[in-house]
């Protein structure tokens, strides 16, 4: 999969035109619905037998336009999400920086400038994506933009038990606790990754204690102990974790072996009932 990162600028240049179907949006998470765009715009670019394209921004376009004052609580760091666009048979990953510059195209220059602009025959995104100056552009008014040089397919809403499946929804469970409904809207357990930033074993029984240290752009479940999945590539431990004040201590089973800034993958599978005032006492 090829990655190009553009910045728009009076100094910015474009890569060649590629002919391509590419699906649209910011895409945190990949959930299901995420994942539903992308399959269909593969599906038309097999059809067509041209390269499967997406285009996504970063930062997120509510920390910029917000001025950095609404914090956003990503679900996938960029590197990880691009990840999954190269599982997903992604041929193409354009990554627009979401900046003041950009935000301020009109809807018409956007789709002149990167759509058209780099070849574009069919764009495929959700009912509500919106593009250009104030959000001002969307599906209904994305092939008049495009003046007939590429073709449209809006896909419709993907709900689940009658909620909209979307990333705000995902970050609203993890804000709950309730990790353990994540996998519907997801696809998946809900995965962060981290580092073990120090481990003990228990004087009594085998068990073992680890601190993590979270990756940057994940963002932890509320405060609370999880039944957790870590993976630490040659290994997978069944374990708990606490969360508490944004930290993760660890207590997991069976014979722990370390490497040290070894990355590791937590899958975060359900939560345990208990009282935030008994949180505080651990
Ligand atoms: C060129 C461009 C300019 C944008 N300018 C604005 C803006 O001024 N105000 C706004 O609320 N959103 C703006 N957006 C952001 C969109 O509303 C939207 O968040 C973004 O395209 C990602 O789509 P998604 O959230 O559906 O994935 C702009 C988007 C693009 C592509
Ligand atoms: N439930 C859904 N059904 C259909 N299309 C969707 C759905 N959710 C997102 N999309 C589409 O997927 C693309 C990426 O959307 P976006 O990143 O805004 O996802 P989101 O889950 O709605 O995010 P947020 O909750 O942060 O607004 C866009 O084209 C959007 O229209």
């Amino acid at each position: 999969m090829q990655t190009v990162y553009l910045t728009h600028g009076p100094e910015s240049f474009l890569p060649k035109p590629e002919p391509c179907v590419m699906a649209m949006g910011f895409f945190d998470g990949v959930h299901m619905a995420h994942q539903q765009v992308i399959l269909e715009a593969k599906k038309i670019a097999r059809k067509r037998k041209v390269k499967l394209a997406v285009m996504t921004f970063f930062p997120h376009p509510k920390e910029v336009l917000s001025c950095g004052k609404e914090k956003m609580n990503y679900l996938t760091p960029l590197e990880v999400k691009l990840n999954r666009f190269s599982k997903l048979g992604v041929d193409i990953v354009y990554v627009i920086k979401f900046d003041q510059f950009f935000a301020e195209l009109s809807p018409k220059e956007f789709i002149d400038t990167y759509v058209t602009g780099l070849g574009v025959k069919h764009v495929v995104a959700g009912f509500d994506f919106t593009y250009g100056q104030k959000g001002k552009g969307n599906m209904k008014t994305m092939s008049t933009d495009g003046e007939g040089k590429f073709l449209v397919t809006v896909i419709s809403k993907l709900d689940y038990r009658g909620q909209k499946i979307s990333s705000t929804s995902i970050r609203n469970l993890l804000s709950n606790g309730k990790v353990n409904e994540i996998a519907s809207y997801l696809g998946d357990y809900y995965e962060t990754r981290g580092e073990v930033v120090s481990y003990y074993r228990s004087r009594i029984g085998k068990r073992f204690y680890a601190d993590i240290s979270t990756l940057p752009y994940y963002t932890l479940p509320s405060n609370g102990i999880y039944e957790i999945e870590m993976d630490m590539g040659d290994h997978i431990y069944q374990g708990s974790a606490l969360v508490y004040a944004n930290k993760i201590k660890l207590s997991l089973d069976g014979s722990f072996k370390h490497q040290e800034y070894q990355t590791i993958k937590l899958k975060w599978i359900r939560s345990f009932e208990i009282e935030n005032a008994q949180l505080k006492q651990m």
